[in-house]
Protein backbone atom coordinates (compact mmCIF):
# COMPACT_ATOMS: atom_id res chain seq x y z
CA UNK A 1 0.00 0.00 0.00
CA UNK A 2 3.15 2.43 -0.44
CA UNK A 3 4.83 2.80 -3.53
CA UNK A 4 8.68 2.66 -3.36
CA UNK A 5 8.97 6.32 -2.17
CA UNK A 6 7.26 5.67 0.26
CA UNK A 7 3.85 7.46 -0.62
CA UNK A 8 0.63 5.90 -0.43
CA UNK A 9 -0.23 4.31 -3.46
CA UNK A 10 -2.54 6.19 -6.05
CA UNK A 11 -4.25 2.93 -7.45
CA UNK A 12 -6.07 3.43 -10.40
CA UNK A 13 -10.48 3.78 -9.74
CA UNK A 14 -9.73 3.36 -5.84
CA UNK A 15 -7.20 6.07 -5.59
CA UNK A 16 -5.21 6.07 -2.38
CA UNK A 17 -8.40 4.64 -0.35
CA UNK A 18 -7.04 1.06 0.40
CA UNK A 19 -4.03 2.79 2.10
CA UNK A 20 -6.46 4.57 4.18
CA UNK A 21 -8.96 1.91 4.77
CA UNK A 22 -5.95 -0.44 5.77
CA UNK A 23 -4.30 1.68 8.48
CA UNK A 24 -7.66 3.43 10.19
CA UNK A 25 -7.06 0.44 12.78
CA UNK A 26 -4.33 3.20 14.23
CA UNK A 27 -5.08 6.15 11.99
CA UNK A 28 -3.52 8.34 14.59
CA UNK A 29 -0.26 6.85 14.12
CA UNK A 30 -0.35 6.63 10.79
CA UNK A 31 -1.18 10.20 9.98
CA UNK A 32 2.05 11.00 12.12
CA UNK A 33 4.21 8.82 9.87
CA UNK A 34 2.69 10.53 7.25
CA UNK A 35 2.71 14.01 8.14
CA UNK A 36 6.75 13.64 9.39
CA UNK A 37 7.91 12.33 6.18
CA UNK A 38 5.87 14.97 3.78
CA UNK A 39 6.88 18.19 5.79
CA UNK A 40 3.34 18.41 7.25
CA UNK A 41 0.91 18.35 4.24
CA UNK A 42 -0.24 15.42 2.19
CA UNK A 43 -2.64 14.88 -0.16
CA UNK A 44 -5.00 11.75 -0.61
CA UNK A 45 -6.13 10.77 -3.56
CA UNK A 46 -9.76 9.10 -3.32
CA UNK A 47 -11.78 6.97 -5.67
CA UNK A 48 -12.06 8.64 -9.14
CA UNK A 49 -16.46 8.48 -9.19
CA UNK A 50 -16.55 9.54 -5.14
CA UNK A 51 -15.10 13.33 -5.08
CA UNK A 52 -13.58 12.41 -1.56
CA UNK A 53 -10.03 14.15 -2.08
CA UNK A 54 -8.52 15.03 1.18
CA UNK A 55 -5.37 17.32 2.14
CA UNK A 56 -4.09 16.16 5.71
CA UNK A 57 -2.45 19.38 6.76
CA UNK A 58 -0.70 19.74 10.67
CA UNK A 59 1.32 22.64 9.17
CA UNK A 60 1.00 25.55 12.03
CA UNK A 61 0.94 28.00 9.02
CA UNK A 62 -2.09 26.89 7.28
CA UNK A 63 -3.61 26.10 10.45
CA UNK A 64 -3.06 29.89 11.47
CA UNK A 65 -4.45 30.97 7.55
CA UNK A 66 -7.60 28.67 7.98
CA UNK A 67 -8.56 28.99 11.21
CA UNK A 68 -7.98 33.07 11.84
CA UNK A 69 -6.59 34.55 8.82
CA UNK A 70 -8.89 33.57 5.72
CA UNK A 71 -11.62 31.92 8.35
CA UNK A 72 -14.68 33.58 6.09
CA UNK A 73 -12.93 31.11 3.47
CA UNK A 74 -13.37 27.96 5.56
CA UNK A 75 -17.49 27.06 7.15
CA UNK A 76 -17.81 23.98 8.76
CA UNK A 77 -20.40 23.74 5.88
CA UNK A 78 -23.22 21.21 5.16
CA UNK A 79 -21.03 18.57 4.58
CA UNK A 80 -19.85 18.71 8.53
CA UNK A 81 -23.72 19.44 9.24
CA UNK A 82 -25.08 16.15 7.82
CA UNK A 83 -21.85 14.07 9.64
CA UNK A 84 -22.91 15.63 12.65
CA UNK A 85 -26.66 15.51 12.21
CA UNK A 86 -27.32 13.88 15.51
CA UNK A 87 -26.53 16.81 17.35
CA UNK A 88 -28.96 19.47 15.27
CA UNK A 89 -28.11 22.79 15.48
CA UNK A 90 -26.21 24.61 18.02
CA UNK A 91 -23.10 26.52 18.12
CA UNK A 92 -20.58 23.54 17.33
CA UNK A 93 -22.46 23.09 13.57
CA UNK A 94 -24.09 26.04 12.19
CA UNK A 95 -22.40 28.86 10.85
CA UNK A 96 -23.03 32.41 10.08
CA UNK A 97 -25.23 34.28 12.00
CA UNK A 98 -27.17 31.43 13.68
CA UNK A 99 -23.25 30.30 15.19
CA UNK A 100 -22.69 34.01 15.78
CA UNK A 101 -26.17 33.95 18.24
CA UNK A 102 -25.38 30.43 19.91
CA UNK A 103 -21.52 31.47 20.50
CA UNK A 104 -22.36 34.70 22.29
CA UNK A 105 -25.19 32.75 24.36
CA UNK A 106 -22.66 30.19 25.53
CA UNK A 107 -20.14 32.69 26.42
CA UNK A 108 -22.40 35.38 28.29
CA UNK A 109 -23.98 32.09 30.02
CA UNK A 110 -19.84 31.29 31.13
CA UNK A 111 -19.25 34.51 31.53
CA UNK A 112 -22.35 35.35 34.34
CA UNK A 113 -20.95 36.48 37.68
CA UNK A 114 -22.02 33.41 39.45
CA UNK A 115 -21.16 31.09 36.86
CA UNK A 116 -17.81 30.33 38.06
CA UNK A 117 -18.92 29.62 41.34
CA UNK A 118 -21.51 27.85 40.59
CA UNK A 119 -19.91 26.15 38.79
CA UNK A 120 -17.03 24.91 41.25
CA UNK A 121 -19.89 24.21 43.93
CA UNK A 122 -21.03 21.82 41.89
CA UNK A 123 -17.75 19.99 40.79
CA UNK A 124 -16.43 19.78 44.55
CA UNK A 125 -19.75 18.36 45.35
CA UNK A 126 -19.52 15.86 42.81
CA UNK A 127 -15.65 15.15 44.09
CA UNK A 128 -17.32 14.50 47.61
CA UNK A 129 -20.40 13.00 47.09
CA UNK A 130 -19.54 10.63 43.81
CA UNK A 131 -15.97 10.37 42.52
CA UNK A 132 -14.00 9.96 46.22
CA UNK A 133 -16.61 7.52 47.67
CA UNK A 134 -15.91 5.78 44.82
CA UNK A 135 -12.60 5.38 45.00
CA UNK A 136 -12.62 4.69 48.36
CA UNK A 137 -15.02 1.63 48.01
CA UNK A 138 -12.20 0.35 45.19
CA UNK A 139 -9.47 0.81 47.50
CA UNK A 140 -10.74 -0.62 50.72
CA UNK A 141 -11.99 -3.83 48.47
CA UNK A 142 -8.88 -3.67 46.40
CA UNK A 143 -11.15 -3.87 43.13
CA UNK A 144 -9.84 -3.17 39.45
CA UNK A 145 -11.42 0.01 37.85
CA UNK A 146 -11.98 1.40 34.49
CA UNK A 147 -10.43 5.26 35.41
CA UNK A 148 -11.95 6.49 32.39
CA UNK A 149 -15.50 4.99 32.66
CA UNK A 150 -14.98 6.53 36.19
CA UNK A 151 -14.45 10.49 34.69
CA UNK A 152 -16.41 10.05 31.99
CA UNK A 153 -19.38 9.18 34.51
CA UNK A 154 -18.28 12.18 36.43
CA UNK A 155 -17.91 15.15 33.76
CA UNK A 156 -21.47 13.13 32.39
CA UNK A 157 -23.09 14.05 35.93
CA UNK A 158 -21.47 17.19 36.48
CA UNK A 159 -22.71 18.53 33.18
CA UNK A 160 -25.89 17.44 33.33
CA UNK A 161 -26.51 18.50 36.75
CA UNK A 162 -25.29 22.32 35.42
CA UNK A 163 -26.70 22.58 32.14
CA UNK A 164 -29.94 20.62 32.83
CA UNK A 165 -30.25 20.94 36.64
CA UNK A 166 -30.60 16.98 36.73
CA UNK A 167 -28.11 14.70 38.04
CA UNK A 168 -28.22 11.34 36.52
CA UNK A 169 -26.23 9.62 39.49
CA UNK A 170 -24.22 7.62 37.21
CA UNK A 171 -21.04 7.92 39.24
CA UNK A 172 -22.17 5.44 42.02
CA UNK A 173 -20.66 2.73 43.85
CA UNK A 174 -22.59 0.06 42.01
CA UNK A 175 -21.82 1.82 38.87
CA UNK A 176 -24.85 1.44 36.85
CA UNK A 177 -24.88 0.51 33.54
CA UNK A 178 -24.90 3.75 30.92
CA UNK A 179 -26.71 3.16 27.83
CA UNK A 180 -26.35 6.69 27.01
CA UNK A 181 -22.71 6.88 27.28
CA UNK A 182 -22.06 3.54 25.38
CA UNK A 183 -24.70 5.23 22.96
CA UNK A 184 -22.22 8.93 22.33
CA UNK A 185 -19.28 6.71 21.87
CA UNK A 186 -20.89 4.27 19.28
CA UNK A 187 -22.03 7.81 17.69
CA UNK A 188 -18.44 9.48 17.46
CA UNK A 189 -16.56 5.88 16.26
CA UNK A 190 -19.44 6.39 13.20
CA UNK A 191 -18.62 9.86 12.56
CA UNK A 192 -15.37 9.06 12.18
CA UNK A 193 -15.98 6.07 9.82
CA UNK A 194 -17.86 8.95 8.01
CA UNK A 195 -14.80 10.96 7.26
CA UNK A 196 -13.36 7.92 6.64
CA UNK A 197 -15.13 6.72 3.51
CA UNK A 198 -16.58 8.25 0.56
CA UNK A 199 -20.11 9.66 1.20
CA UNK A 200 -22.15 7.28 -0.99
CA UNK A 201 -20.79 4.73 0.94
CA UNK A 202 -22.12 5.92 4.31
CA UNK A 203 -25.45 6.96 2.67
CA UNK A 204 -25.95 3.93 1.55
CA UNK A 205 -24.87 2.04 4.67
CA UNK A 206 -27.47 4.30 6.16
CA UNK A 207 -30.58 3.81 3.91
CA UNK A 208 -29.76 -0.02 4.52
CA UNK A 209 -29.02 0.60 8.68
CA UNK A 210 -26.08 -1.88 8.26
CA UNK A 211 -22.28 -1.88 10.21
CA UNK A 212 -21.52 2.05 11.94
CA UNK A 213 -24.43 3.02 10.54
CA UNK A 214 -26.43 1.10 12.25
CA UNK A 215 -25.03 2.24 15.38
CA UNK A 216 -24.91 5.72 14.90
CA UNK A 217 -28.77 5.48 14.05
CA UNK A 218 -29.22 3.29 17.60
CA UNK A 219 -27.27 5.56 19.65
CA UNK A 220 -28.87 8.54 18.20
CA UNK A 221 -32.45 6.97 19.84
CA UNK A 222 -30.57 6.27 23.44
CA UNK A 223 -29.41 9.49 23.44
CA UNK A 224 -32.64 11.06 22.50
CA UNK A 225 -34.72 8.92 24.82
CA UNK A 226 -32.54 10.28 27.98
CA UNK A 227 -31.87 14.47 26.69
CA UNK A 228 -35.80 14.92 26.04
CA UNK A 229 -36.72 12.52 29.46
CA UNK A 230 -34.34 15.22 31.27
CA UNK A 231 -36.02 18.02 29.63
CA UNK A 232 -39.39 16.91 30.14
CA UNK A 233 -38.92 16.67 33.55
CA UNK A 234 -37.04 19.67 34.17
CA UNK A 235 -40.09 21.77 32.01
CA UNK A 236 -42.37 20.07 34.48
CA UNK A 237 -40.24 20.71 37.27
CA UNK A 238 -40.23 24.54 36.12
CA UNK A 239 -44.08 24.86 35.45
CA UNK A 240 -44.68 23.30 39.07
CA UNK A 241 -42.51 25.93 40.38
CA UNK A 242 -43.89 29.20 38.20
CA UNK A 243 -47.32 28.08 39.51
CA UNK A 244 -46.49 27.72 43.42
CA UNK A 245 -44.57 31.01 42.92
CA UNK A 246 -41.52 29.06 44.25
CA UNK A 247 -37.87 29.87 43.29
CA UNK A 248 -34.57 28.57 44.21
CA UNK A 249 -31.70 30.61 43.81
CA UNK A 250 -29.23 28.64 43.90
CA UNK A 251 -30.29 27.12 40.82
CA UNK A 252 -30.87 30.55 38.36
CA UNK A 253 -28.15 30.19 35.61
CA UNK A 254 -29.41 26.17 35.91
CA UNK A 255 -32.97 27.09 34.78
CA UNK A 256 -32.20 30.34 33.26
CA UNK A 257 -30.05 28.01 30.35
CA UNK A 258 -32.63 25.42 30.05
CA UNK A 259 -35.22 27.89 29.40
CA UNK A 260 -33.18 30.03 26.91
CA UNK A 261 -31.19 27.30 25.14
CA UNK A 262 -32.67 24.23 24.76
CA UNK A 263 -31.30 23.62 21.47
CA UNK A 264 -27.91 23.74 22.78
CA UNK A 265 -28.43 21.39 25.61
CA UNK A 266 -28.03 18.45 23.52
CA UNK A 267 -24.73 19.16 22.05
CA UNK A 268 -23.30 20.15 25.89
CA UNK A 269 -24.55 16.64 27.11
CA UNK A 270 -22.90 15.03 24.10
CA UNK A 271 -19.33 14.56 23.27
CA UNK A 272 -18.92 17.94 23.52
CA UNK A 273 -18.34 18.62 27.40
CA UNK A 274 -18.89 14.99 28.33
CA UNK A 275 -16.11 13.74 26.57
CA UNK A 276 -13.21 16.22 26.28
CA UNK A 277 -12.52 16.54 29.96
CA UNK A 278 -12.89 12.90 31.04
CA UNK A 279 -10.40 11.80 28.02
CA UNK A 280 -8.00 14.44 28.81
CA UNK A 281 -7.98 13.13 32.66
CA UNK A 282 -7.55 9.82 31.38
CA UNK A 283 -4.06 10.32 29.51
CA UNK A 284 -3.21 12.94 31.91
CA UNK A 285 -3.10 9.74 34.35
CA UNK A 286 -1.61 7.23 32.12
CA UNK A 287 0.76 9.20 31.29
CA UNK A 288 1.67 10.16 35.41
CA UNK A 289 1.72 6.14 35.53
CA UNK A 290 4.40 6.16 33.19
CA UNK A 291 6.53 9.38 34.34
CA UNK A 292 7.00 9.06 38.12
CA UNK A 293 8.92 11.76 38.45
CA UNK A 294 6.41 14.43 37.16
CA UNK A 295 4.01 13.22 39.63
CA UNK A 296 6.34 13.43 42.31
CA UNK A 297 7.01 17.10 41.36
CA UNK A 298 2.92 17.26 41.53
CA UNK A 299 2.79 15.95 44.81
CA UNK A 300 5.95 18.33 45.53
CA UNK A 301 3.74 21.36 44.81
CA UNK A 302 0.62 20.27 46.64
CA UNK A 303 2.24 19.46 49.45
CA UNK A 304 3.78 22.55 49.79
CA UNK A 305 0.73 24.23 50.02
CA UNK A 306 -1.11 22.10 52.52
CA UNK A 307 1.82 21.86 54.64
CA UNK A 308 -0.06 22.68 58.04
CA UNK A 309 -2.15 19.96 57.74
CA UNK A 310 1.01 17.43 57.74
CA UNK A 311 0.65 16.93 61.56
CA UNK A 312 -2.80 15.11 61.43
CA UNK A 313 -1.30 11.57 61.15
CA UNK A 314 -4.63 9.81 61.07
CA UNK A 315 -5.61 9.15 57.09
CA UNK A 316 -8.86 9.42 57.15
CA UNK A 317 -8.62 13.17 59.15
CA UNK A 318 -5.97 14.03 56.98
CA UNK A 319 -7.71 13.29 53.58
CA UNK A 320 -10.86 14.69 54.84
CA UNK A 321 -8.68 17.96 55.72
CA UNK A 322 -7.00 17.97 52.54
CA UNK A 323 -10.19 18.00 50.35
CA UNK A 324 -11.53 20.68 52.63
CA UNK A 325 -8.49 22.58 51.82
CA UNK A 326 -8.38 22.08 48.73
CA UNK A 327 -12.20 23.24 47.95
CA UNK A 328 -12.31 26.16 50.04
CA UNK A 329 -9.26 27.74 48.24
CA UNK A 330 -9.97 26.49 44.69
CA UNK A 331 -10.06 29.42 43.33
CA UNK A 332 -6.94 30.65 44.40
CA UNK A 333 -4.89 27.21 43.88
CA UNK A 334 -6.06 26.96 40.50
CA UNK A 335 -3.83 30.21 39.47
CA UNK A 336 -1.28 28.77 41.76
CA UNK A 337 -0.44 25.13 40.35
CA UNK A 338 2.07 26.25 37.67
CA UNK A 339 3.42 22.81 37.35
CA UNK A 340 0.36 21.22 37.58
CA UNK A 341 -0.64 23.24 34.97
CA UNK A 342 2.28 22.90 32.62
CA UNK A 343 1.45 18.39 33.16
CA UNK A 344 -2.06 19.56 31.99
CA UNK A 345 -0.78 21.37 29.02
CA UNK A 346 1.67 18.53 27.74
CA UNK A 347 -1.09 15.39 28.53
CA UNK A 348 -3.26 17.86 26.46
CA UNK A 349 -0.77 18.17 23.81
CA UNK A 350 0.01 14.55 23.40
CA UNK A 351 -3.37 13.28 23.59
CA UNK A 352 -5.73 15.87 21.99
CA UNK A 353 -9.02 14.97 23.25
CA UNK A 354 -11.20 16.29 20.20
CA UNK A 355 -8.62 14.13 17.70
CA UNK A 356 -9.47 15.90 14.10
CA UNK A 357 -10.80 18.82 12.24
CA UNK A 358 -12.29 19.19 8.96
CA UNK A 359 -13.11 22.57 7.07
CA UNK A 360 -14.36 22.80 3.18
CA UNK A 361 -13.06 25.87 1.52
CA UNK A 362 -16.03 27.84 0.03
CA UNK A 363 -13.74 29.41 -2.46
CA UNK A 364 -10.53 28.37 -4.09
CA UNK A 365 -7.04 29.34 -2.95
CA UNK A 366 -3.23 28.84 -2.14
CA UNK A 367 -2.29 27.85 1.26
CA UNK A 368 0.64 29.21 3.00
CA UNK A 369 2.32 25.41 2.14
CA UNK A 370 2.03 25.80 -1.21
CA UNK A 371 -0.87 23.47 -1.73
CA UNK A 372 -3.97 24.69 -3.96
CA UNK A 373 -7.47 23.78 -2.24
CA UNK A 374 -11.06 24.49 -3.99
CA UNK A 375 -14.56 23.43 -2.83
CA UNK A 376 -14.47 19.93 -3.54
CA UNK A 377 -12.00 18.55 -1.43
CA UNK A 378 -11.92 18.32 2.66
CA UNK A 379 -8.82 19.73 4.64
CA UNK A 380 -8.53 17.56 7.62
CA UNK A 381 -6.11 18.37 10.67
CA UNK A 382 -4.90 15.56 12.93
CA UNK A 383 -4.51 17.06 16.27
CA UNK A 384 -2.86 13.80 17.33
CA UNK A 385 -0.32 14.42 14.94
CA UNK A 386 0.44 18.24 15.07
CA UNK A 387 1.91 17.79 18.71
CA UNK A 388 3.86 15.00 17.84
CA UNK A 389 5.96 16.62 14.95
CA UNK A 390 9.70 17.20 15.40
CA UNK A 391 9.27 20.69 13.66
CA UNK A 392 6.95 21.82 15.85
CA UNK A 393 7.76 21.16 18.95
CA UNK A 394 11.79 19.46 18.73
CA UNK A 395 13.17 16.34 18.73
CA UNK A 396 12.38 15.61 22.20
CA UNK A 397 8.55 15.72 21.24
CA UNK A 398 7.20 12.37 22.35
CA UNK A 399 8.48 12.96 25.56
CA UNK A 400 6.08 14.48 28.76
CA UNK A 401 7.67 17.02 29.57
CA UNK A 402 5.81 19.96 31.95
CA UNK A 403 8.44 22.29 31.75
CA UNK A 404 8.13 22.95 28.24
CA UNK A 405 5.58 24.85 29.74
CA UNK A 406 7.18 26.74 32.42
CA UNK A 407 9.36 29.94 31.65
CA UNK A 408 12.48 30.49 33.69
CA UNK A 409 10.55 33.12 35.83
CA UNK A 410 8.05 30.10 36.59
CA UNK A 411 5.18 31.26 35.04
CA UNK A 412 3.10 29.47 32.33
CA UNK A 413 5.00 30.15 28.55
CA UNK A 414 2.21 31.09 26.39
CA UNK A 415 2.15 28.94 23.22
CA UNK A 416 0.29 30.33 20.11
CA UNK A 417 -3.05 28.35 19.34
CA UNK A 418 -2.75 27.35 15.83
CA UNK A 419 0.62 25.50 17.55
CA UNK A 420 -0.74 24.12 20.47
CA UNK A 421 -4.36 23.77 18.44
CA UNK A 422 -5.91 21.53 20.78
CA UNK A 423 -8.49 23.99 22.21
CA UNK A 424 -8.91 24.74 18.11
CA UNK A 425 -7.91 28.75 17.32
CA UNK A 426 -9.10 31.75 15.85
CA UNK A 427 -13.09 32.80 16.45
CA UNK A 428 -14.13 29.92 16.71
CA UNK A 429 -11.88 28.62 19.45
CA UNK A 430 -13.20 26.34 22.57
CA UNK A 431 -15.64 28.37 25.25
CA UNK A 432 -15.10 26.50 27.64
CA UNK A 433 -11.30 26.08 28.08
CA UNK A 434 -11.10 28.02 31.68
CA UNK A 435 -13.27 25.83 32.69
CA UNK A 436 -12.10 22.53 31.39
CA UNK A 437 -8.83 23.85 33.29
CA UNK A 438 -10.51 23.86 36.80
CA UNK A 439 -12.77 20.77 36.69
CA UNK A 440 -9.19 19.14 35.55
CA UNK A 441 -7.18 20.95 38.21
CA UNK A 442 -10.13 19.87 40.56
CA UNK A 443 -10.29 16.46 40.04
CA UNK A 444 -6.13 15.65 39.43
CA UNK A 445 -5.25 17.23 42.80
CA UNK A 446 -8.05 15.97 44.88
CA UNK A 447 -6.86 12.32 43.10
CA UNK A 448 -3.08 13.19 43.24
CA UNK A 449 -2.82 14.15 46.71
CA UNK A 450 -4.96 10.85 48.20
CA UNK A 451 -4.42 7.94 46.64
CA UNK A 452 -1.71 5.84 44.58
CA UNK A 453 -2.77 5.11 41.05
CA UNK A 454 -1.69 1.85 39.64
CA UNK A 455 -2.09 0.21 36.53
CA UNK A 456 -3.00 -3.42 35.60
CA UNK A 457 -0.14 -5.13 34.72
CA UNK A 458 -0.73 -6.41 31.37
CA UNK A 459 -3.43 -4.39 30.35
CA UNK A 460 -3.47 -2.59 27.02
CA UNK A 461 -3.67 0.95 26.70
CA UNK A 462 -4.12 2.19 23.16
CA UNK A 463 -6.32 5.35 21.31
CA UNK A 464 -9.40 4.58 19.89
CA UNK A 465 -10.27 5.00 16.31
CA UNK A 466 -13.03 7.61 16.99
CA UNK A 467 -13.16 11.58 16.81
CA UNK A 468 -12.37 11.58 20.32
CA UNK A 469 -9.03 10.17 21.40
CA UNK A 470 -11.01 7.96 23.95
CA UNK A 471 -8.80 4.73 25.42
CA UNK A 472 -9.77 1.81 23.16
CA UNK A 473 -9.99 -0.46 26.31
CA UNK A 474 -10.30 1.95 28.67
CA UNK A 475 -7.52 2.60 31.85
CA UNK A 476 -7.87 -0.32 34.25
CA UNK A 477 -6.27 0.72 37.56
CA UNK A 478 -6.08 -0.04 40.97
CA UNK A 479 -6.13 2.15 43.58
CA UNK A 480 -4.03 2.10 46.61
CA UNK A 481 -3.85 5.06 49.25
CA UNK A 482 -1.07 7.59 48.50
CA UNK A 483 2.12 7.12 50.57
C1 LIG B 1 -10.11 19.50 27.83
C2 LIG B 1 -11.31 19.92 27.52
C3 LIG B 1 -11.73 20.53 26.21
C4 LIG B 1 -11.11 20.50 24.99
C5 LIG B 1 -9.79 19.83 24.63
C6 LIG B 1 -11.95 21.24 24.07
C7 LIG B 1 -11.66 21.42 22.73
C8 LIG B 1 -12.48 22.06 21.83
C9 LIG B 1 -12.27 22.10 20.41
C10 LIG B 1 -11.12 21.45 19.65
C11 LIG B 1 -13.29 22.81 19.87
C12 LIG B 1 -13.53 23.10 18.39
C13 LIG B 1 -14.46 22.06 17.84
C14 LIG B 1 -14.82 22.35 16.41
O1 LIG B 1 -15.26 23.46 16.11
O2 LIG B 1 -14.69 21.49 15.57
C15 LIG B 1 -14.15 23.24 20.95
C16 LIG B 1 -15.28 24.00 20.78
C17 LIG B 1 -16.13 24.32 21.81
N1 LIG B 1 -15.98 23.99 23.13
FE1 LIG B 1 -14.47 22.95 23.95
N2 LIG B 1 -13.06 21.70 24.73
C18 LIG B 1 -12.97 21.30 26.04
C19 LIG B 1 -13.88 21.53 27.04
C20 LIG B 1 -15.00 22.29 26.90
C21 LIG B 1 -15.94 22.55 27.96
C22 LIG B 1 -15.83 22.02 29.39
C23 LIG B 1 -16.92 23.32 27.43
C24 LIG B 1 -18.13 23.82 28.16
C25 LIG B 1 -18.45 24.97 28.40
C26 LIG B 1 -16.59 23.58 26.03
C27 LIG B 1 -17.32 24.36 25.16
C28 LIG B 1 -17.06 24.49 23.81
C29 LIG B 1 -17.94 25.19 22.87
C30 LIG B 1 -19.26 25.89 23.19
C31 LIG B 1 -17.35 25.09 21.61
C32 LIG B 1 -17.86 25.63 20.27
C33 LIG B 1 -17.15 26.92 19.92
C34 LIG B 1 -17.56 27.46 18.55
O3 LIG B 1 -17.74 26.70 17.61
O4 LIG B 1 -17.67 28.68 18.45
N3 LIG B 1 -15.42 22.93 25.76
N4 LIG B 1 -13.63 22.75 22.13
Amino acid sequence: FRNKNGFPTNWPVVGMLPALLMNLPRIHNYLCEVMEEYQLTFFFKGPWFTNMNLLATVDPANVHHIFSKNFGNYPKGSKFKEIFEVIGDGVFNTDSDLWKYHRNIAQSFIAHPQFQKFLVNKIWEKLETGLIPVLDHASQQGLEIDLEDLFQRFTFDTICTIIMDHDPRTLRIDLPDLPSSKALNDIEEAILHRHAVPVCVWKVQRWLGVGQERKYREGWEVLDAFIYECISKKKEEMTKRSASKESNPHNTVGIDLITLYMDEIKQSATFGRRDTTSVALSWFFYLLTKNPHVLSKIKAELDAMMIHLKDHHDDGELKRRRLNYLSRNFEELNYKLVYLHGALCEALRLYPPVAFEAKVPSDQEILPSGHKVDPNMQIIISLYAMGRMKSIWGEDCYEFKPERWISKTGRIKHQPSYKFFTFNAGPRTCVGKSMAFTQMKAVASSIICNYHIQPVKGHLVIPDVSIILHMKHGFKVKVLPSH
